[in-house]
């Protein structure tokens, strides 16, 4: 299992490092002890699944605020997704810029989204499916969005969003209200 720091070096790309023979493969998707060995302190409280069934569906951009803020590890279980992770840390350099990464189940990747960032991503193909393990519990009052469009962040989506929630259209723009 490999942990690779990703332009914003926080944001990792979790890779496995599967053991194949005639029957297929099995695969680590977290381990204590390598994620402590890279100074990562990420220890699962929820595991969630998502089913996306169109193709252009987009959900984000989500957080939640302190002290509930929470760490995600997202894999794709099927189809194919572009996954984007916002850092929202008010001390960061690196502050409102943003990191895409492309998940497929072939990938066997997985991208590690830290305490303090945003996270969305767009389906790119029917029937996507996305596992993440939170590192602490959904709390629904602390949840807090940005819009996906915000001009101040200019993520450059792959494709053009065709399903959306009315929360996710009706997220502030950064500077304004819920958002940081
Ligand atoms: C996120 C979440 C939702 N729910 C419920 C609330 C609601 O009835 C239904 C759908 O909720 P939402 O519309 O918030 O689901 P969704 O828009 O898929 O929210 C998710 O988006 C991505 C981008 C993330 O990063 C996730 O952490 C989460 O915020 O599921 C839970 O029971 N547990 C959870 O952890």
């Amino acid at each position: 299992m490999r942990l690779i720091p990703q332009a914003i070096p926080d944001v990792l790309l979790v890779e496995g490092e599967p053991a194949g023979d005639a029957r297929g493969w099995f695969a680590r998707l977290w381990c204590a002890e390598t994620f402590a060995a890279a100074g990562v302190d990420f220890r699962p409280s929820q595991i969630s699944q998502s089913m996306n069934a169109e193709a252009g569906t987009l959900r984000g951009l989500h957080f939640q605020h302190a002290p509930h803020a929470e760490a995600k590890l997202v894999r794709c279980l099927r189809g194919r997704a572009w996954d984007v992770a916002v850092d929202l840390r008010e001390d960061s350099p690196t502050r409102h810029r943003w990191v895409g990464v492309e998940l497929s189940p072939g990938g066997r990747r997985a991208v590690l989204i830290p305490r303090g960032f945003a996270h969305g991503f767009i389906t790119l193909e029917p029937g996507t499916e996305l596992l993440y393990i939170t590192d602490h519990p959904w709390t629904p009052g602390a949840e807090g969005g940005l819009r996906w469009d915000d001009p101040a962040l200019a993520i450059d989506w792959p494709a053009e969003p065709r399903v959306l929630s009315d929360r996710d259209r009706g997220h502030p723009l950064i500077g304004a209200g819920d958002a940081k």
